[in-house]
């Protein structure tokens, strides 16, 4: 390995423990660590995880190759040993056939017909929102917006994915959203420790113990009490004459002659799989899109008008499936926010057979590979001005000549994400309801630009101590301010 990666540049290793002790930082110093490689390295980086050889890839011409390769479609266990550990055997973690039997079971129950049906779900939870945004709006008090957004998500993924209702689920509904708050920091804690591996070794050293506990406890409590009242339902349901009802995954799935292809223990840990997947992504999106937006009042202002064209003075109405063609620029607006701040900012695959990169460099068999969009989607010879928060990067006539793997919040390839496009109209369903009717202020005593935003690490992206903004509730007609706020960014 040594001699096929000599002109691969990286830190110096240390003998047998490689480059770990630099990687043991606190949670809100990882990023500076990978900021500070990538601009001493480049975009191909050798690390060494003790006596693992783990390489960042993240030029976009390498990324292609990695991203497509059935050579490269395998997740590294220790990395993924504590993902593993909180969310069992589901599509994140699984590797071989029993991955390409999943995938296959589940995507057929994800298809667009049904994310079309989702979205009148998405704009009646909107209404809860509004009713819990506006009296914040009313005093115009800084809040933290990834609270409210979470317990939105939650209750939507819960909804949408699992149960046509959640009745009952409330209260846990709230401890939900901290323990998948919590989850992202803890696996990824647990993943660049690899001798935690070792339960024993983890419980005696590990002062974190006894929260990664509570989060396995929860994430698998919250799952199994939605499967079992879900069964019960379906159950009572079969006894009674059909009537009309919107469909949720799991119906549809429970219903497919797919359904005997997964154990209950299996579709238990898709479930977590699926929850967690869309509630943290989903909430860190729209948190850090809802940022974005109060740092970049220009941009906002653009949304607006788009909003006003579509809903006209109606801005109470329901947001249908057909209105979100119409919000272009939203879109691009949200696409940008995945740029500056991919929720899931690392993942990574292990490397079955020597892999050749166009750069003439070589990925030997055994080695992990690290991707990590945000750095990719910093790259400046793809996205120039890296730092500047610019939506018009992503209209078709921009977006046409990029390199296909330049941005890839949703990864790439046959592993990709199977949630995106419900995410980004979830997004996008959230966005419109919160931006046709409030102004997303800044904190006046929090960071002035994107760039100084403190990032704290985790398997999904979050910010040092919350997101914080004031809402302020628009004019009926038009774009009427009362005061115009301090314009940041663009
Ligand atoms: C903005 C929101 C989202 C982002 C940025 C995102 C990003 C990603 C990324 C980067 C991966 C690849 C991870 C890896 O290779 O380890 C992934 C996989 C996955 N995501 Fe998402 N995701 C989002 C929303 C969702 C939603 C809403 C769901 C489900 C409802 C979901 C379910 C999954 C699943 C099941 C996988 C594993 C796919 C596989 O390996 O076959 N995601 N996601």
């Amino acid at each position: 390995m040594h001699r096929i990666t000599a002109d691969i540049p990286g830190p110096a290793p240390y003998p047998l423990i490689g480059n770990l002790l630099q990687m043991l930082l606190p949670m809100d110093r990882v990023y500076h660590l990978v900021d500070s490689l990538c601009s001493q390295f480049g975009y191909l980086i050798k690390t060494w995880y003790g006596p693992i050889l783990a390489i960042m890839v993240l030029d976009p011409e390498d990324l292609q190759v990695v991203l497509t390769s059935p050579t490269l479609a395998s997740k590294p266990d220790v990395f993924y040993d504590g993902v593993k550990r909180v969310l069992g055997m589901g599509l994140i973690t699984l590797n071989g056939s029993d991955y390409k039997r999943h995938r296959k079971a589940i995507t057929t129950s994800m298809h667009l017909d049904i994310l079309q049906d989702f979205v009148a779900t998405f704009g009646t939870n909107c209404r809860e929102l509004e009713a819990r945004l506006d009296p914040l709006a009313a005093t115009g008090e800084v809040f933290d917006v990834a609270h409210h957004l979470g317990l939105n998500a939650s209750l939507t993924v819960c909804q949408t994915v699992l149960a046509a209702e959640a009745p009952g689920l409330d209260a846990e509904r709230d401890e939900y959203v901290e323990i998948v708050h919590d989850a992202s920091k803890m696996m990824l804690y647990r993943g660049l420790r690899p001798w935690f591996r070792w339960e024993a070794l983890f419980k005696l050293l590990s002062p974190e113990y006894g929260r990664f506990q509570r989060v396995v406890a929860g994430m698998t409590n919250f799952a199994n009490r939605v499967l079992t009242q879900k069964m019960q339902k379906l159950q009572h349901i079969a006894a009674a004459p059909p009537t009309k009802r919107r469909q949720t995954f799991l119906d549809k799935f429970l219903s497919s002659s797919e359904a005997n292809v997964l154990t209950r223990g299996e579709l238990l840990d898709e479930l977590k799989t699926l929850l967690f997947g869309g509630v943290g992504t989903s909430m860190d999106f729209q948190t850090l899109f809802m940022l974005s937006m109060a740092l970049n009042q220009g941009v906002q202002r653009k949304v607006q008008q788009e909003l006003d064209d579509v809903f006209g003075s109606d801005r109470g109405r329901d947001i249908l499936a057909t209105d979100l063609p119409h919000m272009k620029y939203l879109e691009c607006a949200l696409k940008e926010t995945l740029r500056f701040f991919p929720p899931v900012p690392v993942f990574g695959r292990i490397v079955l057979q020597d892999v050749p990169l166009p750069s003439g460099k070589v990925l030997p068999e055994g080695c992990y590979v690290g991707i990590l969009p945000l750095w990719t989607h910093r790259h400046p010879k793809y996205f120039p001005d890296p730092e500047r928060f610019d939506p018009e990067r992503f209209t078709p006539e921009n977006s046409r000549d990029r390199h296909p793997f330049a941005f890839i919040p949703f990864s790439a390839g046959p592993r990709n994400c199977i949630g995106q496009r419900y995410a980004l109209m979830f997004a996008k369903t959230v966005a419109a309801s919160v931006l046709r009717r409030y102004d997303v202020l800044p904190d006046p005593d929090g960071p002035r630009r994107l760039v100084d935003v403190p990032l704290v690490g985790g398997i999904s992206l979050s910010v040092k101590g919350g997101v914080k903004v004031r809402l302020r509730r628009r004019g009926l007609h038009g774009l009427e301010h009362a005061e115009e706020p301090p314009v940041y960014g663009l």
